[in-house]
């Protein structure tokens, strides 16, 4: 997909492609397409960055919030998002031991605990660090759970830029 056909659609066609950019965020959809005509891929993401950037904390811990725990009861359920579906599933989360699954759980609930919001991240490149991380200063975490929302978003943006408009 080119980014004239970006900027071409109407509000309600680009929340429909890139409402869940940001897992369960289609408001961020909904702000970004109003920065109309963007330049390119990279243009894009950085205006959906900006908005995430610019939220005072109650609204970023919001956005994790509203991202699903990894390997959790949504997953089990089949309730995810078709994103999130695909990026767990393809970090082998679903295949998890009954022990392993039952650890995560564990480090989910003592991170939930502690910082407010769930364990994020990029599940793609499912570098899993929940331990270390349940360790970090608050200012801190909060900082590098957005990153990982960012890196969730560029990999989701990189997949539907390339897509095929027919297929959307
Ligand atoms: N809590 C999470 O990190 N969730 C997720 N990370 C991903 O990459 N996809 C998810 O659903």
């Amino acid at each position: 997909m080119d980014i004239e056909k970006v900027n071409s659609m109407d509000l309600g066609e680009f929340v429909d492609v890139f409402g869940n950019v940001t897992e369960r965020c289609p408001l961020i959809a909904a702000a970004v397409w109003s920065q109309r005509p963007l330049s390119d891929l990279e243009d894009l993401e950085k205006h959906f960055f900006a908005f995430i950037d610019a939220l005072p904390q109650s609204g970023q811990e919001g956005i994790l919030r509203c991202h699903p725990y990894l390997a959790g009861s949504e997953l089990q359920r089949g309730t995810l998002t078709a994103e999130s579906q695909r990026e767990q599933s393809g970090a082998g989360l679903w295949s998890l031991g009954a022990d392993e699954r039952l650890r995560l759980a564990e480090l989910n609930a003592q991170y939930r605990a502690r910082f407010g919001f769930p364990f994020v991240l990029a599940a793609r490149f499912s570098n899993r660090t929940a331990a270390r991380r349940l360790l970090c200063p608050s200012a801190q975490e909060l900082r590098t759970a957005l990153g990982e929302v960012k890196k969730i978003g560029s990999l989701r943006l990189a997949d539907l830029l390339r897509a095929d408009p027919a297929k959307l």
